[in-house]
């Protein structure tokens, strides 16, 4: 192969957070380590950002997509100082902390004490009103049950419910876990979701018992010291005009990394023979071609998968099935309320029957998306095996959400306005197996298709603090071969 110059040509498909973050710190650490690296991005939206999509109307700042993220995933933090965007983020209302869970048509407030959906305050989960006494008795069996962990992984729902029970993971853990992948328990991995309630059963014989162990031995957070006392304290942190401000401080740092936006990939071709003037050629949409010396591959598993297929086996990317979800966002003269709320909002089990998988009082959460005088409210839509929800037409799917709210609150509000957003094929399920999988799909890329990268939510983690952490490494391990 001859090469021009001595340039690495790095082509990363897909602008979201993943692939902004591994363009980034390319672009910082190329120039740090004296390294010379040429970086486009391209995406087949106008616009960079992926899933993180703000919404300003009215004086409201409205989430289409992820609305806040973990403060104790640290990368994101740093992702925020190192843009001088800092300043910009802000914690959780302190009034607005409980989450509900409704059973039986009814409200319950998540036991204190529960991590993930796991009792370590015993005392107060003997109180709770979300299970039957027997659930209860059910779940401390956890405490003197023998370990039988099988070798290897499990889905997360065989695992629970061998060590808690039926009861607690039809009423808590599946609506709670479904709050974050909007995934059926018993298709997960335990390995790729929750390694941790995996590893106190390993540990300390008992999930429950590992919990508060794992509880009492954490060492404290180890918060920047540029974060305020009061951001210090708060579980899930925002920005104060919504996450797009992060992908606005990333496309002004990234003025000078070429982009096509607009344009999807649509194959890699590798080259070779003696002429080839570098490893791949990237093809889009447009027709036009880029050359390529390292392509990282950051779109959804079965985008990649029809990029890569031609080239490489791409069964364990196959294996990664997509949810789809939607999310109805409706603001409300706080007047004609006739009640408030005090916390950040609920989650409705399954067996509810009702098409809402969860509410959050965006208002009440979040102080600063919102005038004082209105409320917002955002309405969830659509989990694995319940899907077709999230695809009814607008005026449906309105009416559908607003007759569940009624229900549960027991209001009859009619709103100012309604956002709907769909997302399909959004929300990436990790089969049992994922770890695995993902590592033998990464060494058949090095052995056949040398350069090409994948990362992304459908690998390491779907939570926006852990698709900085992969983008960087991806980063990190490509500026390695430079
Ligand atoms: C409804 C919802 C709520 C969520 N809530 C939270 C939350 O509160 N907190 C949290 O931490 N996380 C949350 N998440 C998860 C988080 O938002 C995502 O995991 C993360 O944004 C994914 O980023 P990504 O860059 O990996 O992928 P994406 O954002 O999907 O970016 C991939 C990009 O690739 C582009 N693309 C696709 N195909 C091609 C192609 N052929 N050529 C070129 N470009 C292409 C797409 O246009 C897109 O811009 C949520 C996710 C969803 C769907
Ligand atoms: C109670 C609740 C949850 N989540 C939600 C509620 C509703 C009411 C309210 O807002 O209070 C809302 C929610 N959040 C998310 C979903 C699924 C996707 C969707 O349908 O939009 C849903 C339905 C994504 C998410 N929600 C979260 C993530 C990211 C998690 C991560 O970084 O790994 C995503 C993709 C965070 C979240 N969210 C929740 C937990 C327990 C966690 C993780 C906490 C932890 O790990 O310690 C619960």
């Amino acid at each position: 192969m001859r090469r021009i110059g001595m340039i690495d040509r790095i082509v990363v498909i897909g602008g979201g957070i993943s692939g902004l973050s591994s363009a980034f710190y390319l672009q910082r650490e190329a120039e740090r380590q004296g390294k010379k690296a040429h970086v486009t991005i391209i995406d087949g939206a106008p616009v960079l950002g992926g899933k993180i999509n703000t919404l300003q109307r009215d004086g409201f700042v409205i989430e289409r997509g992820p609305d806040s993220f973990l403060a104790r995933k640290l990368p994101i933090i740093e992702l925020a100082k190192d843009l001088g965007i800092e300043n910009e983020l802000t914690a959780q209302n302190e009034n607005g902390k409980t989450s509900y869970i409704m059973r039986d048509g009814k409200l319950h407030p998540m036991p204190k004490g529960m991590v993930l959906g796991i009792p370590t305050n015993l005392d107060t989960f003997m109180q709770t009103t979300l299970l039957s006494d027997e659930g209860k008795a059910r779940s401390l069996e956890d405490l003197d049950m023998p370990s039988d962990a099988p070798d290897g992984d499990e889905s997360l729902g065989d695992f629970l419910s061998r060590r808690i029970g039926s009861e607690i993971v039809k009423h808590i853990s599946e609506p709670l876990l479904a709050g974050i992948y909007a995934g059926d328990l018993s298709k997960l991995s335990i390995r790729a979701t929750f390694p941790q309630f995996a590893e106190a059963e390993r540990q300390y014989g008992s999930l429950i018992r590992g919990t508060q162990m794992q509880q009492q031995n954490k060492t404290p957070q180890q918060a920047p010291d540029y974060l305020p006392e009061e951001l210090k304290k708060s579980v899930f942190l925002s920005f104060k005009n919504g996450l797009s401000t992060m992908v606005d401080a990333l496309d002004q740092a990234l003025q000078s990394v070429d982009r096509r936006m607009g344009d999807a990939v649509t194959a890699i071709r590798p080259l070779d023979g003696e002429d080839a003037t570098a490893r791949y050629e990237v093809v889009m949409e447009s027709g036009e071609v880029i050359p390529a010396d390292h392509v990282l591959v950051t779109v959804p598993a079965f985008r990649a998968a029809d990029l890569l297929e031609p080239l490489v086996d791409v069964a364990e990317l196959r294996a990664i099935n997509y949810v789809s979800v939607a999310n109805v966002v409706m603001s409300f003269e706080k007047s004609t309320f006739d009640r408030s709320f005090d916390g950040s909002g609920f989650l409705v089990p399954r067996s509810e029957g009702l098409r809402i998988t969860a509410c959050t009082w965006t208002s009440n959460k979040w102080l600063h998306t919102s005038p004082d005088d209105k409320v917002l409210l955002r309405c969830y839509v659509g989990r694995s095996g319940d899907e077709a929800a999230a695809m009814l037409p607008d005026e449906e799917l309105k009416k559908a959400v607003l007759e569940d709210i009624q229900k549960v609150l027991g209001i009859d509000a009619v709103p100012i306005f309604t956002e709907i957003t769909r997302l399909p094929r959004s929300m990436p399920q990790y089969p049992v197996g994922h770890l695995d999988n993902t590592s033998a799909l990464r060494a058949r890329l090095s052995e056949e298709l040398p350069g090409v990268y994948v990362t992304g939510a459908a690998f390491g983690g779907v939570g926006l603090p852990d698709c900085i952490r992969s983008g960087k490494d991806a980063a990190m391990e490509i500026l390695a071969t430079l």
